[in-house]
C-alpha cells in the first residue's frame, strides 16, 4: 500500500463544524466576524439566545417552566435574551441572578433592559426556594473562566447540580474551563450544551464529554467570517470523515501486506497478545507472528493458524524479519519483559522501523525514556500517560491536550491519549476522535485498538494516519455495536467482525463513487 496521506485529507475536507478553536480565539474573533456580517456583538448575542431557545423548544417541548440562572458575563446576557423569549412565548420563566441587575454592563445590561422591558418582572438574587420547575438554563459561566469558581457561582452550580430536572447550558458547562477541559473545583453537568460560535475542545474529550451531554453547535451565522479570521487549534473528525484506502494490486501477495512481530503477553497473560494479533490481521495485515513465552504457543496455534508464532529465543531473527513492531500487549514488568523491552528497542534504536508501543511497553518506556521517532506510535491511558510524563492522572485529566502534546514532543513519537475524546498529536498538529462510547472501558479494547494500528502500519500508513484512522475506526465499531445492542456487555474481540467492514467500507464507498 503506499503512504497515504489520511490527515491532509482530514485537514483538507475539515469543515468549519469540526474544527476547534481556542477560547481566547473566539472572544477574539468573533466581534470582527460580527462585523463582517454587519452585526454588532449585541446582534450576536441576541443570535445566541435565539439558538438557545429555539433548541430547548425543539429538544425538550413539554418543558414549560423554566429557570434562567445569569451570571455576571456575556453568558448571562445571552441568559437575560432566552429568558425573555420564553416570556414573550407564554411560557412560564423565573431568572436567578448571581449579579445585582445594576451592576451588569455592556451587552449583559442591554439584553437586562430588554427583558424587564418585555416582562415587567424583577429577577431574584437568592437561590430558589422550593423550586417546582422543568427546566433550567445555565447561564452562569462561559468560554472566559479564569481559575477556581468562586462564589456565588460555586454555590449556584453546586445548587443546579443537585436538581433532577433537564439542565442546557449557554456555551460549555459552567466552571468546564473552555480549552483545558479543568473543573476547578466543579462545573455543571448538562443534559444539553448549545456550543455558540465553534467547537471548544472541553466538551469534546475527558470529563467534558460527560458534562456537556449533547452538544449542538450554533454558528451564529458568522461561520465564514470566523473562519477566516480566527485560527483552529485541533480537529474533530469519526470514521466518516476518512479518506479512501488506496485499493489493492490484482497480483498483491502476503508479503505486500508487512511482516508484523506483535511482543508481549508475559507467562499468564495470553489473551492480550492474541486480541492484538487479530486485530492486526482484520485490518489487513499481511503477515502477523507473535513473539510470546513457549506455553502461549499452543493456545495461539489453536485459536488462528493464521499465526506466525514464536518465543524469546526466537526473538533476535524475528526483529530482522519485520517491516512493524508492535510492542507491549500483555508484556508485564518482570525481568522477562524488560529484557525483551530493551532487546527490542536496542533493535529499533540500530534500525529504524514503524513501532507502536502499548499498555506495559509505555510503562517500561517510563522507566527508561528515550526519543523515537515520527515513525512510532505510543497509545497510553491516562493512567500510564501520567507514568510517562511523571504527573499525577489528575493532572493529566485537567489538560488532556496538552499532556499528549507533551508525551509527543517528550519522546519524539505520535502520542494517541486513550479516554472519551481521544487524542491524537504529533506535537503539532491535533486531532480529537469524536467516535468512541462507555462501552469500550473494558478489557482488552487498547490490544485492539493497539493491533489495529500497528496492522495499518504494517501495510505502508505512517504512525500518524495509521493512529489517526486505527482510532476512528475502531471507535466506529464499537459505536454501530453500542448502537444495535446496548453499551453494556461488549467484548473486545466483539469489534473483530467489523473491522474489514469498515476499513474496506471505505474503499467500496469511494471506488463506486
Ligand atoms: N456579545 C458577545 O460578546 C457574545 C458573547 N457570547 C457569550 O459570552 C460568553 C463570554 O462572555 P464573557 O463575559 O467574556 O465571560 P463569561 O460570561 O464566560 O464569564 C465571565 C464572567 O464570569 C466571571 N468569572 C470569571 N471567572 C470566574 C470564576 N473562576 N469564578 C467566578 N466568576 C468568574 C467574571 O467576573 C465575568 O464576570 C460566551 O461564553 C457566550 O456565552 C456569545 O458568544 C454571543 C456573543
Ligand atoms: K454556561
Amino acid at each position: 500500500m503506499t503512504t497515504y496521506e489520511v490527515r491532509a485529507a482530514l485537514k483538507n475536507h475539515a469543515r468549519l463544524s469540526q474544527l476547534i478553536y481556542p477560547a481566547q480565539q473566539v472572544r477574539a474573533q468573533e466581534q470582527a466576524a460580527a462585523e463582517a456580517c454587519g452585526l454588532s456583538l449585541y446582534q450576536l448575542m441576541e443570535l445566541a439566545g435565539q439558538a438557545v431557545f429555539e433548541h430547548i423548544q425543539v429538544t425538550y417541548p413539554d418543558k414549560r417552566h423554566w429557570l434562567v440562572c445569569c451570571g455576571k458575563g456575556n453568558n448571562g446576557g445571552d441568559g437575560w435574551v432566552v429568558a425573555r423569549l420564553a416570556h414573550q412565548q407564554g411560557l412560564r420563566v423565573e431568572v436567578w441572578t448571581l449579579c445585582p441587575p445594576e451592576q451588569l454592563r455592556g451587552d449583559a445590561a442591554q439584553a437586562y433592559r430588554n427583558y424587564l422591558a418585555a416582562s415587567g418582572t424583577a429577577p431574584q438574587i437568592a437561590a430558589p426556594q422550593h423550586w417546582r420547575g422543568e427546566l433550567i438554563v445555565d447561564a452562569i459561566l462561559g468560554n472566559n473562566v479564569q481559575g477556581p469558581v468562586r462564589e456565588p457561582q460555586l454555590s449556584a452550580i453546586n445548587w443546579i447540580n443537585q436538581q433532577t430536572e433537564k439542565v442546557v447550558s449557554i456555551d460549555l458547562p459552567s466552571g468546564l474551563a473552555a480549552d483545558s477541559g479543568a473543573t476547578v473545583p466543579v462545573a455543571i453537568q448538562a443534559d444539553s450544551t448549545i456550543t455558540l460560535v465553534a467547537h471548544k475542545l472541553a466538551p469534546l474529550t475527558g470529563a467534558g464529554r460527560q458534562l456537556a451531554g449533547q452538544i449542538t453547535l450554533a454558528s451564529l451565522t458568522i461561520q465564514d467570517a470566523f473562519a477566516r479570521l480566527a485560527a483552529p487549534v485541533a480537529q474533530h473528525f469519526n470514521w466518516r470523515d476518512l479518506p479512501i484506502l488506496p485499493a489493492r494490486s490484482r497480483h498483491a501477495h502476503k508479503g505486500n501486506h508487512g511482516h508484523l512481530l506483535c511482543v508481549g503477553s508475559h507467562r499468564g497473560m495470553p489473551g492480550a497478545l492474541a486480541l492484538s494479533g487479530e486485530a492486526a490481521l482484520r485490518s489487513g495485515a499481511g503477515l502477523v507472528k507473535l513473539d510470546s513465552v513457549a506455553e502461549h504457543l499452543p493456545i495461539y496455534a489453536s485459536r488462528r493458524a493464521e499465526w506466525l508464532l514464536g518465543t524469546e529465543q526466537d526473538l533476535s531473527q524475528d526483529l530482522s524479519w519485520m517491516s512493524t513492531l508492535l510492542l507491549g500487549p500483555g508484556l508485564g514488568q518482570s525481568d522477562w519483559s524488560s529484557k525483551l523491552f530493551e532487546q527490542c528497542l536496542q533493535f529499533i534504536t540500530r534500525n529504524p522501523l514503524p513501532l507502536l508501543i502499548d499498555a506495559d511497553g509505555l510503562n517500561l518506556l517510563a522507566d527508561s525514556p528515550q526519543t523515537l521517532s515520527h515513525d512510532c506510535v505510543l497509545t497510553p491511558h491516562p493512567k500510564e500517560a501520567a507514568r510517562l510524563l511523571g504527573c499525577s492522572v489528575a493532572q493529566i485529566e485537567r489538560d488532556r491536550l496538552q499532556a499528549a502534546i507533551n508525551i509527543a514532543r517528550k519522546y519524539q513519537a505520535i502520542c494517541l491519549l486513550k479516554g472519551a475524546g481521544t487524542i491524537i498529536t504529533d506535537g503539532d498538529q491535533h486531532f480529537v476522535c469524536a467516535g468512541g462510547n462507555p462501552g469500550m472501558a473494558v478489557a482488552g479494547m487498547g490490544d485492539v485498538l493497539s493491533g489495529i494500528i500497528a496492522g495499518l502500519m504494517a501495510q505502508g500508513l505512517t504512525a500518524f494516519d495509521a493512529a489517526l484512522f486505527g482510532c476512528a475506526v475502531h471507535a466506529e465499531a464499537a459505536d454501530r455495536i453500542a448502537r444495535n445492542r446496548g453499551e453494556r456487555g461488549i467484548l473486545a474481540a466483539d469489534l473483530f467482525d467489523q473491522l474489514p467492514v469498515l476499513i474496506n467500507h471505505a474503499v467500496t464507498t469511494h471506488t463506486s463513487q
